[in-house]
């Protein structure tokens, strides 16, 4: 973990290198997820047994072995504790009420020179779903991605999951019942991304994949795009916690290890304006480090990606967080509204003492999958439009050509297209007679 004071000399340079610090895609992870991507379009599913024996430890037993059954989901769904059953039904409502809310509306009207003019939204025909289970399952995770697929009108949803040591999580199957995704396939990693993307002789393709996913999931995501749609690249967590000396240190520890016990490679930044309260969080990590039934990756994040940052005021703050555009930002303040208004970047913002960023993984409604890698400066969390596309209609009689093709014509003749232009004047002649 790094101490920055950001009144020191070096603050502004040792700054820029946490802004900077890069934990997603370095040359080796590119180079490897692009010849991943190869051998998937090449050798297809031959491609995704030997990553998959290689990444994940795992062999199935025959065909049937890559995917998980639609029975199996539902077994596994009446097989949850009462209370396990209630928590992700609380959750899949709430995250289905906060996206319904995304639907757009039709666009269709006339305007002032008699042309019509509109826009429908469809949805793509098939989603692939990323769902990460490469030290943890993510159950959370499917319902984040498949209900405002769902909501979207989509009618193929196909979950790609990775099941280490051949382990399946019933807790994922249950959820995939609970969100009536169509297809399961055992399988993570770039291969996945891939193999969506391109398809091979047992996953046919999808149109848009999206979901989060470790530095190999976010860069295979991103050097696919324009084979497939995606939403963002989310990879790595992050978390930016902006806390004045009146909240309990513990609690802030607890937050800033939240994100951390994700990947070794996840970011947790305190900014705080008080000397004291940054040595009390910095010793209640240690404290709440202890409980934690597993604490390596937490452990190594904090260590390698973890920082305090003591500014002399809380008005610093925004500044830093806009540099840094975090996926996750926590208001841990008395007056958490103006800082709100001034961060412009940021993938989601937990507003006051009470609003943990872990609430919103599981169950506060809007989306937990959210851009990383300071792309919340262009790029939003994941939602139904995700999962759509727009197409735009134009309709004219011959008043509204005469009203607007000679500017037309005069511009496609401007640029030398000519046909263009008699596109639009033969008719305008053809009006004059
Ligand atoms: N940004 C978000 O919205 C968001 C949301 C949830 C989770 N996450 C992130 O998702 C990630 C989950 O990571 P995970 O690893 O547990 O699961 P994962 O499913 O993302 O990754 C596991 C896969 O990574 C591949 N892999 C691992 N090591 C590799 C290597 N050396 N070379 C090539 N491929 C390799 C393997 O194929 C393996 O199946 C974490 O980074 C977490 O922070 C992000
Ligand atoms: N914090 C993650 C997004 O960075 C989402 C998540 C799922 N489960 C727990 N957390
Ligand atoms: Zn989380």
């Amino acid at each position: 973990m790094k101490r920055l004071k950001s009144s020191d000399p070096g603050f502004a340079k040792a700054f820029a290198r946490i802004v900077a610090d890069r934990r997603e895609a370095d040359d080796d992870v590119s180079r490897d997820v692009a010849n991943i991507i190869d051998r998937v379009k090449a050798d297809g599913d031959a491609a995704l047994a030997d990553y998959t024996a290689r990444f994940d430890k795992w062999t199935p037993a025959g065909e049937d072995d890559w995917r998980i059954s639609k029975d199996a989901c539902e077994a596994a769904f009446h097989a949850l504790a009462p209370e396990l059953r209630q928590a992700l039904e609380t959750a899949a409502d709430r995250i289905a009420a906060y996206h319904r809310d995304q639907l757009p509306a039709r666009r269709d009207y006339r305007d002032d020179q008699g042309v019509r003019l509109g826009a429908i939204w469809r949805p793509v025909d098939a989603a692939g779903l990323y769902v990460p289970g490469g030290r943890a399952a993510y159950p959370s995770s499917l319902l984040m991605n498949a209900i405002p697929a769902r909501v979207a009108g989509v009618e193929r949803l196909v979950i790609a999951t990775p099941t280490p040591g051949g382990q399946i999580n019933d807790l994922v199957l249950a959820a995939a019942h609970l969100a009536e995704v169509d297809e399961i396939w055992r399988i993570g990693g770039a291969q996945a991304i891939a193999a969506l993307a391109h398809g091979t002789k047992r996953i046919a393709p999808v149109d848009v994949v999206t979901g989060p996913g470790n530095a190999w999931v976010a860069e295979a995501k991103r050097q696919l795009y324009g084979t497939v749609g995606i939403d963002m690249v989310a990879g790595p967590s992050e978390i930016l916690v902006i806390a004045d000396k009146d909240n309990r240190a513990r609690h802030i520890a607890a937050d800033l290890l939240s994100q951390a016990e994700h990947d070794p490679m996840a970011q947790s930044i305190l900014i705080t304006d008080d000397n004291d309260f940054a040595d009390r969080v910095a010793d209640a990590v240690g404290v709440e480090l202890a409980q934690l039934p597993t604490r390596r990756v937490a452990e190594a994040s904090w260590r390698d990606h973890g920082v305090i940052i003591e500014v002399a005021s809380l008005d610093e703050a925004p500044a830093l967080a806009n540099a840094l555009a975090a996926e996750h930002v926590e208001l841990a303040v008395a007056d958490p509204e103006p800082m709100l208004e001034a961060i412009r970047h940021a993938g989601s913002v937990f507003i006051g003492r009470h609003a943990p960023e872990a609430v919103g993984d599981y169950v506060a409604g809007p989306n937990h999958v959210l851009p990383t890698g300071r792309r919340a400066r262009f790029a939003s969390g994941l939602s139904v439009l995700d999962f759509m596309k727009r197409t735009s209609f134009i309709e004219l009689d011959e008043a509204a050509l005469a009203a607007i093709g000679p500017a037309a014509v005069a511009l496609a003749e401007a640029e030398g297209l000519y046909a263009h232009a008699r596109s639009i004047s033969l008719r305008l002649q053809g009006n004059a007679k």
